[in-house]
Order: C-alpha cells, then structure tokens, then sequence
C-alpha cells in the first residue's frame, strides 16, 4: 500500500504504530491523505478531482439524520466503487448466519461451549466465521450476532465488505491487519477493531500465524461511546484512545474478487484490481481500533456489587433510551475493595440476552473451571444465572481484603432481543451437554436457627 508520509491534517493527532499510522478520537471528522493535495479542499466534488481521482460518498446514516448521529465519509478513489458492478453472482455462505435463523431449538437454559479449535485447513478470515447466535432481524435494522472466527491463511487478491452489519472484531488469539479503503488497522488480542457497514476490506495474518477471535455483527445504529452520566468527563473509555488509520491505498490492476454480504447471502465478483484505491478521504465513518487495557474501570468503592453496565465500552443504542440494540462490556483487571459484599457477579435474570467470551484468565464468576480462554456463552433473556458452585463458596467465606483481579478479559454482547443458536453451535462437540445443570450444585445453607 502507498502511506501517507503526511499524517492527517489538523482534525487529529497522528499515532505511529508498526507500520501503520493512526488519528486520534471517536467519531471525530478526520481528513487524511496519502499524495499531497489529493483532498479537494473546501469543498467535497470539485469538478475534476486531484490525480484523475474519482469522489465517492459514503454514507452511514441516513442523509437527514440528526447531526450527533450523522455518519458519512468522501473517498477519492482511482475507481468508484460502482465500477467493481456487473458480475456477482452466488456465493457460499459458509457458516456464516444471519437473522432471522431458526435452524435448531435448544433447551431452555444456560449454554457453554469450549473453544472452537483452529483446524489444520486452510481458511480466510472469510471462511473461518461461524456463527454461534443470531438476535433480531438484519433486514429491519435490528439485532446482532455473534460469531466466533478462524484464520489459518490471509485474504490475498480477495475484498469484502458486509452491506448488513457493522463488525467489532475481539481477537483473542493472533494478531490481524485489516487492510481497509481507509488505511490499515493492526489489532492483536487485548484490543479490537470496528470497521463500519459498506467497508471493503482484506483480512492478512502478520507472518501467517493463524488467529481465532470473536465478531459481532450489528445489524443497527452504529456503535458509539456510552453516555457517563455523574461520572463526568473522564474514565470508562476515553475518545482520545480510539485510533483510526490514516488514508493508504493500493493501486494493484491483479485478478482479484469482491465478496458482499447482502440481506444476509454472499456474493462474488470477479475484479481486476484491488478495490483498496482510496487515496484520500475525510469524514466521521471510518473504522477504528481500541486498546482495551486503555478502559478506566469505575467501581464500587465501598460496598456492593454494580450493574455491569458500569463497563460498557461502546454501545449501540436503539430507538428506546437505555435499551440498547448492543452493548459491548468487558470485565478487566480490577481492584475489589468493597466490603461487607459478595463480589463476584450476583445470581440474576436480565431481559437482555447475554453472550460472553473470554480472552484470558479466569473469569470470577466461574472460578470452577469450564469457561476458558476462547470459549463462550449464552444466558439468554430471562433465564437465570450467576456464580458456580466453587466460585459461590469461594466468595462467601474469602477474607475481604483489598484484591486485585488480574491477568483477566472477559466481555459480552449483551443485546435487548433474544439470541437463537445456529446448528453448527447446536451441534458442535465443544458445546458443554453438563453446563445446564451448574445450578444444582449449590447447596442448601438455609438455617432458621442461625440469623
Ligand atoms: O452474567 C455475567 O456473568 C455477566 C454479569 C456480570 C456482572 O458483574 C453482573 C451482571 C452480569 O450479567
Ligand atoms: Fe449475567
């Protein structure tokens, strides 16, 4: 790719990275070019472009949408993105499901899986997704799902953009470069990336290490940061964390094939270039990339357990404030200080569907064993769950000292509708046929002789 030597202009800050530059802040209107003078300046659709270059907008929000959630970025491109037109046909979707997807019914009750092993094959990024839930409907607007992703091989000569859905990619082994139409993205575990809906991009593995991870789809409203409410003006995530690349194209005339997921079918078209031609752009729709061991966690600081929402990284709201179509939690390194308090997790029913994953450590809820690093699950809408039998007993007899929870990443896609599992996690051997019945070895203590 050709890089700007030039990092963006006066809308952010640049970052330098291992072979990649960024530009500081959320959602902020950035510009950045990769040729000098390449940005029309003033003005969006001059009537000819700098470099032969064609303007293309893209947007994310409606055109009329109130300027706080107004999302639209300008590419100047050596090829419109239309050029790349006329020959799709059918592709394989793979394992890749979208809702509304009510392949199977599972019982009523709490789900776990343990890691998807990478296999041996070769798989692109595009091959490796495996949907475990769906929630909602991608043709409304609404819901999610929640995959898991394996890669033992990079995406060459082959791009992808997802008409459905903007994706948080969680890696959780190995490392990506998301090579994107606005700039290359680096993301290793600990940190994750969002590339917006209609975003081309080729997933490489750095010195083809093969990665596993997991990726949201969201079917709505994109992604933005929560609101603090009394906490004020800092912690939680901080906007000047967010990192977004800055403009770097490739001007590469190879045969090469274009994949778009559209109303939840693949399609294919063969092309004759990279369509990552993007020489310049300016705008608030670009994808970005966050460390999370940056999240300043807020907490209890003297005694009981808060909502998790307290560490809510990003949020997609949905029309009904406070009910989010997605929100996007992690349960960091920590300090527990509260006293007088149970403080691992409380035994709850949540109208929201919860999916969790684990990147690593142990998570303190399931300090019994079978949540590990990779793995996941499901307590879905209304169904009861909370601490395991060891992590119960545990929690109610340790000494309440200062203590610091370390060396630990957990998350969840936690979402206002219900998520279906897909057959492939229905049937998958790593699904744990014994979590269900967790509950039942918590033991009676009940004495109404010992207040
Ligand atoms: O169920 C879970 O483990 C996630 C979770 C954590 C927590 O601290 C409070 C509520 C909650 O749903
Ligand atoms: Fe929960």
């Amino acid at each position: 790719m050709n890089q700007s030597t030039r990092p963006g202009s006066a809308a952010g800050q640049a970052a330098a990275g291992a072979g990649t530059a960024y530009l500081s802040g959320f959602g902020n209107g950035f510009e950045t070019e990769a040729l000098p003078g390449a940005l029309p300046i003033g003005r969006n659709s001059p009537q000819r472009c700098a470099y032969g270059l064609y303007a293309e907008q893209l947007s994310g929000s409606p055109f009329t949408a109130p300027r706080a959630s107004n999302e639209r970025s300008w590419l100047y491109r050596i090829r419109p993105t239309v050029a790349h037109w006329g020959r799709f046909a059918p592709a394989e979707a793979g394992l890749w499901r979208t809702a509304p997807c009510a392949e199977t019914e599972l019982p009523l009750a709490p789900l776990r899986w343990d890691p998807i092993p990478l296999p041996a094959e070769r798989l692109s990024f595009l091959e490796g997704v495996r949907t475990i839930t769906t929630a909602g409907d991608a043709a409304t607007q609404c819901g999610m799902a929640s995959h898991i992703y394996l890669a033992t091989r990079s995406m060459q000569d082959e791009y992808f953009y997802n008409a459905d859905a903007e994706m948080l990619f969680v890696p959780q082994q190995g490392a990506l470069r998301l090579w994107t139409e606005f700039g290359i993205i680096d993301i290793a575990p600990g940190e994750i990336a969002v590339i917006p809906r209609g975003v081309k991009l080729r997933v490489e593995l750095p010195g083809e290490q093969p990665a596993r991870g997991y990726l949201c789809e969201n079917y709505g409203g994109a992604f933005t940061l929560p609101e603090r409410g009394p906490i004020g003006a800092n912690c939680l995530a901080n906007p000047r964390d967010f990192l977004t690349p800055v403009a770097a194209y490739e001007d590469r005339e190879v045969p090469s094939t274009l994949t778009v997921k559209w109303g939840g079918r693949f399609w294919r078209a063969p092309i004759g270039q990279s369509p990552l031609d993007v020489v310049a752009w300016h705008g608030n729709y670009a994808p970005y990339k966050y460390d999370l061991r940056r999240y300043s966690p807020v907490g209890p600081v003297l005694f009981d357990h808060a909502d998790p929402s307290i560490f809510t990284v990003l949020t997609a709201p949905s029309e009904t404030p406070g009910t989010a179509n997605i929100d996007f939690v992690i349960f960091p390194d920590r300090w527990l200080v509260a006293e007088d308090t149970f403080r691992p997790p409380w035994y709850h029913m949540n109208v929201m569907s919860e999916f969790m994953g684990l990147i690593h450590g142990v998570y303190d809820a399931k300090t019994g064993g079978g949540f590990v690093p990779g793995g996941f699950s499901l307590h879905n809408t209304m169904l009861p769950h909370g601490p395991d039998m060891a992590a119960f007993e545990g929690a109610s007899s340790v000494a309440l000292k200062p203590h610091k929870l370390e060396g630990t990443l957990a998350f969840m896609f936690e979402t206002r509708f219900p998520q279906r599992v897909t057959r492939y996690a229905a049937e998958a051997p790593q699904f744990q046929q014994d979590y269900a019945g967790y509950g039942q070895a918590l033991r009676r203590h009940f004495d109404p002789a010992r207040p």
